[in-house]
């Protein structure tokens, strides 16, 4: 196998996220529910005759040697050395962004946690789950779960993970338009940082009766990003207006769940025309898994 093609990488929100504490290198240590959903951005790998790791598209804003998909793929290949003796082959790697950047819907750990997936088979390296998120960790703390691939409820900086259900829904997401710098918020001042720590079956035993999420929960990060972004105040307020309304990670896109498609479809028919907004559903588990067992390879 030579190639992995239209490789997904979804987007997440967080259904809650709760700042329960700060650690002593002052990263936040952090409660909430990850929830997979089928929104993605897509990359194409393919191996190379040379070992040199080679993004071949353009992505505005993100330079290659940042992105943080090649430097993932550096971290593995550097690992794959230190165990067999020799490089690995090279991979290049192309793009193709769907989810906005800063908007905290993962993205870029989503990318990064493709790449070590797709590379893993191509190199048929055969790294355990819990080794390939060892790499990506120090890169995004989003990176575990991505490799984690199912709904989970997370603790620590996001790394220490356990499966739960989720709810089954439809999400409308809104983009406010702006990019919000996850360090500004973890960093500002008015943050609170010592919500009372909730439970796994807190969590199950409130979706069991009400089936889904309004009420339970909130995200601590969203009145620092309301604060400091007025287009995500505004977008909260009218997706308000159909229900529990939150914002996801640090921001800026925001949600709402809906139990029925239709509904989604109503909601999303009156956005206003300044935002970008769409729809998307739950997913269960990452749709790398089923792609990486079909081995739907090209060549
Ligand atoms: C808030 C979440 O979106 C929840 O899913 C993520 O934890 C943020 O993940 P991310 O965007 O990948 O952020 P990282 O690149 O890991 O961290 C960016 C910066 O945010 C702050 N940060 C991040 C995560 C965390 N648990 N505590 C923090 O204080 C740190 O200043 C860090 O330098
Ligand atoms: N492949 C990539 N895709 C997107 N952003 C990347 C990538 N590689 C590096 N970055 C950098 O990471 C930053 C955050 O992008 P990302 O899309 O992960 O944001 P986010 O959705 O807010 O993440 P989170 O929910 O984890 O806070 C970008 O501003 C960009 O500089």
């Amino acid at each position: 196998m030579t190639s992995l093609h239209n490789c997904p990488a979804p987007a997440k929100l967080n259904l809650f996220l709760h700042v329960v504490g700060r650690r002593s290198d002052g990263y936040h240590l952090l409660q909430s529910v990850f929830q997979l959903i089928d929104r993605a951005d897509r990359l194409h790998f393919d191996l190379r005759e040379d070992e040199r790791i080679v993004r071949t598209t353009d992505v505005p804003g993100v330079p290659e040697e940042q992105d943080l998909i090649v430097r993932a793929l550096k971290r593995l290949a550097s690992e794959y050395a230190r165990r067999h003796g020799h490089n690995p082959p090279g991979i290049s790697v192309a793009v193709e962004k769907v989810l906005p950047m800063g908007g905290g819907l993962g993205g870029g750990s989503s990318d990064a946690a493709t790449a070590l997936m797709a590379a893993n088979c191509l190199w048929q390296a055969g790294f355990t789950s819990d080794e390939l998120m060892a790499v990506g960790l120090p890169l995004g703390a989003d990176i575990p779960f991505f490799l984690f691939g199912q709904t989970a409820f997370a603790q620590g900086v996001g790394e220490a993970l356990a499966p739960v259900a989720g709810p089954d829904c439809w999400y409308v997401v809104i983009e406010p338009g702006v990019a919000v710098p996850t360090p500004a918020i973890f960093g500002a001042p008015d943050l609170t940082r010592d919500t009372k720590g909730v439970t796994i079956s807190d969590f199950s035993r409130h979706l069991e009766n009400r089936r889904d999420l309004s009420g339970f929960g909130k995200n601590d990060l969203q009145a620092v990003a309301i604060r400091m972004f007025a287009p995500v105040a505004e977008a909260l307020e009218w997706l308000g207006r159909y229900g529990d309304a939150r914002m996801t990670g640090s921001g800026a896109c925001v949600f709402c769940a809906f139990s029925s498609e239709s509904e989604a479809d109503q909601v999303l028919a009156d956005v206003p025309g300044a935002w970008s907004a769409w729809k998307a559903k739950a997913l269960d588990s990452h749709p790398m898994k089923s792609l990486l067992q079909n081995q739907r390879v090209v060549e």
